[in-house]
């Protein structure tokens, strides 16, 4: 019989600031354009146009994967998350206004005075 030792997901003070801001920024995508990686299905042409996909599901398995050594590699994904639908879609579409009222929003989630009102919540 191995006694298989499992080893609990502990997260880091970082991994928790992430999921937070992300759990964040999710609420702020109620239509969950964002939530899935976007198939050529839903967007003709979307993977020869669009090199470096990114989707929450994706920036949420990094985050679990501890892939992500600041916040700084985090905001980056984000932001590529919605350019990718500036880039793709026009500006005339729901998708391009959604990316960059997303945009707007989660990186004011992310300035110096918001992040000091996190550290007692989070720490
Ligand atoms: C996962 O993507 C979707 C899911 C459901 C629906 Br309806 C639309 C999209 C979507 N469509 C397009 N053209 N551009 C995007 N950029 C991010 N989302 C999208």
């Amino acid at each position: 019989r191995t006694c298989v030792l499992r080893k609990i997901a502990e997260r880091t003070p970082l991994q928790r600031l992430l999921e937070h801001l992300l759990r964040s920024m999710e609420k702020r995508d109620p239509q969950q354009f964002f939530a899935w990686p976007v198939t050529d299905n839903i967007a003709p042409g979307y993977s020869q146009i669009i090199t470096n996909p990114m989707d929450f599901s994706t920036i949420k398995q990094k985050i679990d994967d501890n892939n992500y050594q600041n916040l700084s590699e985090f905001v980056n994904d984000f932001r590529l998350m919605c350019d990718n639908a500036t880039t793709y879609n026009h500006p005339d579409t729901i998708y391009f206004k959604a990316a960059k009222k997303l945009l707007h929003v989660g990186l004011k989630m992310v300035t110096p005075e918001k992040l000091r009102q996190l550290r007692p919540v989070l720490t």
